[in-house]
């Protein structure tokens, strides 16, 4: 049987009259890789700040390990939504020293996810002089510095560059295979076509495909199928 991290039920959300969010019923497996596929507008990262409890003005429910959601849950989840909250004059060390010593997690753990996000040859640069890539890549490992059992990524491949994406897909494979599941959004198929266990396509609103992946489907097909008009 599926055991999964994350469900949603009937899930929907309005900002005034408008519905960007129809009734969704997620189920995300525990312990792998969900790509969440939509072009621009379909719902993503309203789907993910209402599950990382960013926006909390929704009809419908969660369950996360089989428990309602609750606040107290977002201890295990990391996530990186739109851009990340690191401060513009610090370097990529204090900003995760920041968090470190909010949430009193040990110190030397800095050093070692930053490098393994490969960030950790920055030195004295501050933040608003890094590139896309080396935020996107300083956001994630502020997501992952509090070890979280989910990790919550919306369009991670921004501004990498092709080693940076490959390097990431990597780790990404890693983490699930020490039990971790990874909630990831894409409005380009194939970032997510050869990494990503579970895809689920929103259009406008509707979760119009869940699956896992097999191999075998044309995602591509799929795809166009279910965002067509
Ligand atoms: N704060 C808001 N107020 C009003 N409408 C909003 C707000 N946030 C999002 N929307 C609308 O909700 C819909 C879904 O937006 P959302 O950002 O979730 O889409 P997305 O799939 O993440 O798109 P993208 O790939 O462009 O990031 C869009 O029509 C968007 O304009």
């Amino acid at each position: 049987m599926t055991e999964y991290i994350l469900t949603t039920n009937q899930l929907t959300k309005r900002f005034k009259q408008k519905v960007v969010l129809n009734h969704i019923n997620l189920k995300i497996p525990q312990g792998k890789i969900y790509g969440l596929l939509g072009i621009n507008g379909a719902g993503k990262s309203t789907t993910m700040k209402i599950i990382t409890g960013i926006i909390t003005d929704f009809e419908g429910g969660m369950e996360f390990k089989h428990q309602p959601w609750h606040r107290s849950i977002l201890q295990q989840i990391g996530s990186l939504i739109e851009y990340p909250a690191a401060y513009g004059n610090l370097t990529a060390f204090d900003n995760m020293k920041i968090i470190a010593l909010e949430d009193h997690l040990p110190l030397e753990k800095i050093p070692v996810i930053l490098a393994r996000l490969n960030i950790d040859n920055t030195g004295n640069k501050k933040v608003k002089n890094f590139s896309l890539g080396m935020k996107q890549r300083l956001g994630i490992a502020m997501a992952m510095l509090k070890n979280p059992d989910f990790l919550i990524l919306d369009e991670p491949f921004n501004g990498l560059d092709p080693y940076g994406i490959k390097e990431l897909k990597t780790y990404l494979k890693e983490l699930t295979q020490t039990g971790k599941t990874v909630l990831i959004s894409s409005h380009i198929l194939p970032e997510l076509q050869d990494i990503a266990e579970f895809i689920g396509i929103l259009n406008n609103g509707s979760l119009v495909y869940q699956q896992a992946v097999t191999g075998k489907e044309d995602l591509n097909q799929i795809f166009f199928e279910k965002t067509q008009g």
